[in-house]
């Protein structure tokens, strides 16, 4: 028993009934579950060398934030070359890129039965429907006909959304509104996340992008401000441009007005040359402050000159030099507040903030968090070479659970040093996070936090404690020096260790 015209008719119902693209993507899955009796399917668009999940059905979140590198999936790589329906035999030896990734079952299971299917537009490949189960003969009943049909359906309304998109990005460029256009979510600058919170930010992105308005990025550390300041200049009529960063903060007074407008040869003692300053650096393109509060007050003066003139002054000349910037600031202070305390110029302040964007702090995204993770996972996951990395059932609880003082950087460098000590304790390419991997404290989930029986996996058996003990630290710290280059310093850091310890205790157990 096939596919019936009846199926096929709910299936092109769903592609032009719904409000937004992304509903479209999501009832066809449920379509696609409903009629092929799947376990999991995602939809995903081929971009540059890489398969993105635009939207998943039964699979983990995390696998939304996943950004899969062809020729690093073999099996998407195969669907990407085979230009028809792709049936992976169970015994396939080719890594699933789901293999634990579906929490319906026991998460160790390996995916038996997996149909991939290339989305094709004009001959072009854009994405791909992929669909899994754990029972071996899920997929005999079907045809390749049935499937193929399945998959153009699924090619045209992703067609349709991207076609979509790119209109938007043109009528955005010649400042004319499209009603009602809806192309897939944006890849803007690669912000990760899909919450409310983060669909709007990206909304403003979009909009201020097509001004040349001075944008004023607020949020608190770590929450992604340089990334979307990134963003605004990437989308954009200066994307071509340059975008030069400032760091307001780690500007020594004395070198501060020559770092912002240049210096011209004997302003100074050391001033040996002609130097173009940040601004020229920027002209035509966009000049990004961060950590804009930490500013002097002298130096505020000097900003708000040429913000309001349009030109500057080389340090040591008297020549108006006139320059054409774009200005994005940010920061994580509250400006108004440092405005009222006199810490902050008042006119620079409303000079600065015409359109102001508030970057979320982590806790308020919700499952944002978990594509978060699943993009950092598998950006380590190929550095590493590993053939899965991923997080356990309670792991993902506990992290959803915890607190992110330090937002999206924090968890970052949290995954990084769970990926390490995961994976000196795995033998094989297979990589799983465990809570203990996590130094996350009390979280709201009683069940998350549950310490694992203290165990030195990996070790060799018949070694006393001791020995087991720094046959482990050596294997750790040999890991940790391969994931960071060879560098001690931030492998120290990641250990958690003061580097002049970790080259004491290296020394110690003989790797030197
Ligand atoms: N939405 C996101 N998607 C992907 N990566 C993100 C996202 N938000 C933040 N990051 C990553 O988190 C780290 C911190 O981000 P970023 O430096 O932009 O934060 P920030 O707000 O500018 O921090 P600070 O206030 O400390 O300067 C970076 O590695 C960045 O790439």
């Amino acid at each position: 028993m096939g596919l019936a015209i009846n199926d096929f008719a709910s299936l092109a119902l769903d592609l032009t009934s719904g409000v937004s693209a992304q509903d479209r993507f999501d009832r066809l899955l449920t379509t696609v579950r409903t009629l092929l009796d799947c376990d999991a399917s995602a939809l995903l668009v081929f971009r540059g060398d890489q398969f993105t999940p635009l939207a998943i059905n039964g699979l983990a979140t995390e696998v939304l934030g996943r950004r899969f590198v062809v020729a690093e999936h073999p099996r998407l790589e195969a669907i990407a070359r085979a230009g028809d329906v792709v049936r992976f035999p169970a015994d396939s030896d080719l890594p699933d890129p789901y293999d634990g990734l579906i929490p319906s079952h026991d998460d160790t299971l390996k995916v038996h039965a997996c149909v991939g299917l290339p989305l094709v537009a004009n001959q072009r490949l854009i994405g791909a429907l992929t669909i899994d189960d754990f029972n071996p003969r899920q997929f005999d009943r079907f045809s390749d006909a049935d499937l193929r049909t399945v998959s153009a359906l699924a090619a045209a309304s992703l067609n349709n959304a991207l076609l979509m998109e790119k209109l938007e990005q043109l009528s955005g460029q010649l400042g004319v509104s499209l009603p009602g256009a809806d192309g897939p979510p944006h890849q803007s600058g690669e912000i990760i996340g899909q919450s409310p919170a983060m669909l709007a930010l990206k909304r403003e992105i979009e909009v201020v992008a097509k001004t040349d308005l001075t944008a004023l990025v607020l949020g608190q550390t770590g929450t992604g401000k340089e990334l979307v300041a990134e963003a605004i200049h990437g989308a954009s009529l200066r994307a071509g441009k340059p975008l030069i960063y400032l760091n307001c903060a780690a500007l020594p007074e004395s070198v501060a007005e020559s770092e912002l407008f240049g210096h011209v040869k004997g302003a100074f003692t050391g001033a040996i040359s002609h130097r173009q300053g940040k601004f020229e650096l920027a002209d035509g393109g966009t000049l990004f402050l961060d950590e804009v509060g930490e500013l002097s007050l002298g130096l505020q003066a000097k900003l708000l000159r040429v913000l309001q003139y349009g030109d500057l002054q080389r340090v040591g000349s008297d020549k108006a030099i006139k320059v054409d910037v774009r200005i994005i600031a940010a920061t994580n202070r509250d400006l108004r507040q440092e405005v009222l305390d006199k810490r902050f110029r008042a006119d620079l302040y409303h000079r600065l903030s015409v359109f102001p964007l508030q970057v979320p702090p982590l806790e308020q995204r919700g499952d944002d968090l978990l594509l978060l993770a699943g993009f950092f996972l598998e950006r380590w996951r190929s550095k590493l070479g590993l053939s899965s990395l991923r997080l356990d059932e309670a792991s993902r609880r506990l992290l959803m659970g915890a607190a992110w003082p330090g937002n999206v950087r924090e968890l970052e460098h949290c995954l990084h040093r769970a990926t390490v000590l995961a994976r000196a304790e795995s033998p094989t390419a297979e990589v799983v996070i465990h809570p203990r991997h996590l130094d996350r404290g009390p979280t709201t989930d009683p069940q998350a936090g549950v310490p694992a029986p203290v165990s030195l996996p990996g070790a060799d058996p018949g070694l006393g404690f001791r020995q087991a003990t720094e046959q482990f630290q050596q294997r750790l710290i040999r890991q940790t020096l391969e994931a960071n280059g060879g560098n001690w310093a931030a492998s120290a850091r990641d250990l958690g260790l003061d580097t002049g310890n970790l080259h004491r205790l290296a020394k110690r157990l003989g790797m030197k």
